[in-house]
């Protein structure tokens, strides 16, 4: 428990401090604060004490120094149930400071900063903040330390409740959040610094990483039962992220079920027109553009119906009363939407165990894609390049129609999606065949072939999309054999002119990316 008496205010947002200071003083505490906080408190008439008058030293060295003095930082940490404590602050005629209010010098906004310069980041360095910080948070038995204005409101509220004292409960979590804070400055500097030569000149990836996530829940398991699993959420996940997700209704999502949301959702973010994807173990089984969410969900699940169910759905769109129906027909895990009308929760409402997520629209993409291996973490861009009808080169003597050109580049889209060797067989914005995650190309284009079949999808006259190059013709002579008349892929292979003539002969418009989109 910590009886507050005395409160010491140095914060740079200065959000909600007139209101935390002014409610301070209702109780009676005296507040101490430094040169830009204390005017502000003062301007509105709340009575404080400079810490340059309390400490009998003037804040120097254009405030590099302020609060760094021991009658601040003895007044912090020293043990109020330690009679040796007590003695030594008495003798030297130091008081107690109960309760911290910091927060730092704005960092990684700075940093942020286009035109940063090295020495606006080595001034937008905290020193005596942290410090003051760290000190509160190890004498949390004795002293409050709130480094979140988000806090304020419910530290006065303790404060009421418990006659002028936070409990040991309140100051723990209050210590964790503020190591947590200093914890994420830190980091923050040593992934600028790390990744910025003394000349300035900068590195794409920090030497140190410095990975800050926040657990949003932990699972019953992980991919397989006997596994433990959490999610983690970035610190800021960027706009259209699937972890902005608010679930409406419906079970705990599980591990399995986050990664499949995801790739559900990326999937769906790439159309612009209305788009429904249908997502199993992490590849599509259809995929779908249309005029509407209902067309684009029934083209989708008409890719491959045995193999959606349980899958993952999810639209770009809003999910009307028409289209909640016809997905309840079917079994699904998990649900996904930038929007639901009434009538179609009201509709979902009666599945209860589906999860139904909303997440906001937006395209913003991730800074690094990481991938975890033994002892180490692989860090790369994000895959977030997009081909249009202006970066394809016709190959073959055959040049494609802009019907073609339209269907390839919808195959393609959805092949970025696909486990590699992705193959998919497309026509009219809808996928007639997946062929995904397979170790042979030639085996992704068969295994894409007899899924059509099985779906009762024709294939002539389709499009064909091929996430990296033909090595050999056999891909070619099977897809051809199936009946599709356009071919999408990167090219560059050593056997391109093999792959090209077998386009030719077989009477087959291929066009070149020039970009491959592998994903393993
Ligand atoms: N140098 C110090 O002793 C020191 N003590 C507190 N600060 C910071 O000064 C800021 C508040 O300054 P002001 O009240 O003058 O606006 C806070 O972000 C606080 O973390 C310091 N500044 C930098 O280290």
């Amino acid at each position: 428990m910590a009886y507050i008496e005395r409160a010491l205010i140095s914060v740079s947002d200065k959000t909600g401090v007139l209101a935390l200071a002014q409610g301070l003083r209702e109780f009676n505490i005296e507040i101490l604060s430094t040169g830009g906080t204390a005017k502000l408190l003062a301007d509105n008439g709340i009575a404080c004490t400079e810490v340059a008058d309390y400490t009998g030293f003037q804040e120097m060295l254009d405030g590099r120094v302020k609060t760094l003095h021991p009658k601040i930082h003895g007044g912090i940490l020293a043990r109020r149930d330690l009679a040796e404590h007590a003695e030594a602050v008495k003798q030297a005629g130091i008081g107690y400071i109960d309760l911290v209010v910091v927060n730092l010098y704005p960092f990684s906004a700075t940093v942020a900063k286009a035109d940063c310069t090295l020495p606006d980041a080595i001034e937008n360095i905290d020193i005596g903040g942290p410090t003051m910080v760290r000190s509160a948070a190890k004498n949390y038995q004795h002293v409050g330390v709130v480094t979140d204005p988000a806090d304020y409101a419910m530290v006065l509220a303790e404060l009421k409740a418990n006659s002028g004292s936070l409990s040991t409960g309140t100051c723990y979590d209050l210590a964790r959040k503020a190591f947590t804070h200093t914890a994420q400055y830190d980091s923050a500097i040593s992934n600028y610094l790390t990744a910025r030569e003394l000349d300035g000149e900068r590195a794409p990836f920090p030497a140190q990483l410095n990975l800050n996530f926040t657990r949003v829940q932990t699972m019953r398991y992980g991919e397989n039962p006997h596994q433990a699993a959490a999610f983690y959420r970035d610190l800021q996940p960027v706009a259209g992220s699937l972890a902005h997700y608010t679930q409406l209704q419906g079970k705990e999502l599980s591990y399995n079920n986050i990664a499949d949301s995801d790739a559900a959702w990326e999937g769906v973010k790439s159309f612009v027109q209305p788009a429904c994807v249908i997502i199993k173990h992490a590849n599509p089984s259809g995929a779908a553009v249309a005029h509407d969410a209902l067309s684009a969900y029934r083209l989708a699940f008409a890719t491959d119906a045995s193999s959606a169910f349980g899958g993952i759905i999810a639209f770009n769109c809003e999910v009307d009363a028409a289209t909640a129906e016809a997905v309840s027909q079917q079994f699904m895990e998990v649900l996904i939407a930038p929007a639901y009308s009434a009538d179609a929760l009201a509709i979902l409402a009666k599945k209860a165990n589906v999860r139904v997520l909303v997440v906001p629209m937006a395209h913003e993409v991730n800074a690094y894609e990481v991938k975890r291996v033994g002892g180490g973490l692989l860090v790369q861009t994000v895959d977030d390049f997009n081909v249009t009808a202006d970066d394809l080169r016709v190959v073959t003597e055959l040049h494609p129609t802009a019907q073609q050109i339209q269907d390839m580049l919808f195959a393609w889209r959805v092949a970025k999606f696909v486990k590699s060797n992705a193959i998919v067989f497309a026509a009219n914005g809808q996928t007639l065949g997946v062929g995904a995650g397979q170790m042979s190309r030639v085996d992704s284009t068969k295994i894409a072939v007899i899924k059509a079949a099985n779906a009762g999808l024709p294939l002539a006259g389709c499009a064909v999309a091929s996430d990296a190059f033909f090595p050999f013709r056999d891909g070619l002579d099977v897809l051809a054999e199936a009946g599709a008349k356009a071919v999408i892929q990167p090219g560059g292979s050593v056997k391109d002119a093999e792959v090209i003539a077998a386009a030719n002969e077989h009477g087959i418009a291929m066009v070149f990316t020039g970009h491959r989109h592998f994903r393993h």
